[in-house]
């Protein structure tokens, strides 16, 4: 029964209302989360390493964040490009109340509360040597001085208004320090994203570009970021980040990793999240640029992609084109 001709697969995909039917993962507005730039000022600043993708002043990333409401596209990441003059060896800018980052989260939840704001945790836009943490002599980067700066970092974003904080640094322990500040503090409300497997990887060139640290980074960050060659370590990193009190986790870079989705969703069924990063977002612009690809499609394609792993959603420099092509 079970062979040709009584089965033909294509059947099912012989008109278009049979494979909408018949489709087993949906895309939508929903799924995205918004990466954002934020820079002083008031000029708008393109990219040129993401081509479409600019900073924005402080008025600029609120009307962004209008425009994520208006697509149907949930939550906003922010990242800043802090002043070089404020950008030291510890990263201290990073825990003032008052800092770029702070100031964007405030107006955000001010103008339109109703998107949610998730804040990267981490002191790469902070330092003057562009690692994540703070260094030895030696450009070792100290886990347990870096986790009590994030925690600090963490708690001051959240006091400004972040809704989940998500720390992309990669030190041990850290997840449930900043777990138990924030309750200390009265926030039993805010989530956090922890990005549970993250890679020392080449396709993060681009971002360094938007926050303005490529040319501060001493060396790379292998002794903290995980090993491209790795699995198992992703399963056990995400197993402490739950452990500890992480409320969602992120798998980084998003489309050569998929594997780990897969392995993370089907081992601990929590919410994954992946990020599509600055050097995926490149490509596909490269690729349409050179005709080698239809940018719509492609944008598309990936972002399914990623829900067919597993994702809940995905972190994508695409998502006001993807949400406006998905008809919000
Ligand atoms: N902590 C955030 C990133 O490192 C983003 C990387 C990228 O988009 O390339
Ligand atoms: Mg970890």
């Amino acid at each position: 029964m079970s062979q040709y001709p009584a089965l033909r697969l294509r059947r099912s995909r012989a008109s278009a209302w049979s494979r909408r039917l018949h489709a087993e993962t949906v895309l939508t507005p929903a799924d995205l989360i918004w990466p954002v730039f934020v820079t002083e000022g008031t000029e708008e600043e393109p990219i040129a390493a993401l081509p479409g993708v600019s900073r924005w002043s402080l008025s600029g990333i609120v009307d962004r964040a209008r425009e994520a409401r208006d697509l149907g596209i949930p939550c906003l990441a922010l990242f800043p490009n802090t002043p070089h003059g404020l950008r030291t060896e510890d990263g201290r800018e990073a825990v003032n109340p008052d800092n770029l980052m702070c100031r964007a989260i405030r107006a955000i939840k001010d103008a339109v509360p109703e998107v949610g704001v998730l804040t990267d945790v981490a002191l790469d836009p902070y330092t003057s040597h562009g690692h994540d943490g703070i260094v030895d002599a030696a450009g070792y980067v100290l886990n347990d001085e870096t986790s009590a700066v994030l925690t600090e970092q963490a708690l001051v974003q959240a006091q400004a208004g972040a809704d989940i904080v998500a720390p992309s640094d990669m030190m041990d322990g850290r997840v449930g320090q900043i777990r138990a500040a924030l309750e200390g503090d009265g926030h039993v409300n805010v989530q956090i994203m922890a990005y549970a497997a993250k890679y020392a990887s080449a396709f993060y060139g681009p971002f360094r570009d938007a926050v303005g640290s490529r040319g501060l980074l001493k060396g790379d960050k292998k002794t903290y970021q995980m090993d491209p060659a790795n699995a198992e370590e992703a399963l056990r990193e995400v197993a402490l980040d739950l452990a500890e009190g992480a409320d969602s986790v992120m798998v980084k870079p998003g489309l050569p990793y998929l594997d780990i989705v897969t392995r993370v969703k089907s081992a601990f069924e929590v919410p994954v999240f992946a990020y599509q990063v600055s050097g995926e977002y490149a490509m596909i612009e490269a690729a349409a640029a050179v005709g080698a690809g239809d940018r719509e499609a492609l944008v598309l394609e990936t972002l399914m992609a990623f829900k067919r792993a597993g994702c809940s959603g995905v972190l994508t420099y695409h998502a006001p084109l993807a949400a406006r092509l998905l008809g919000a």
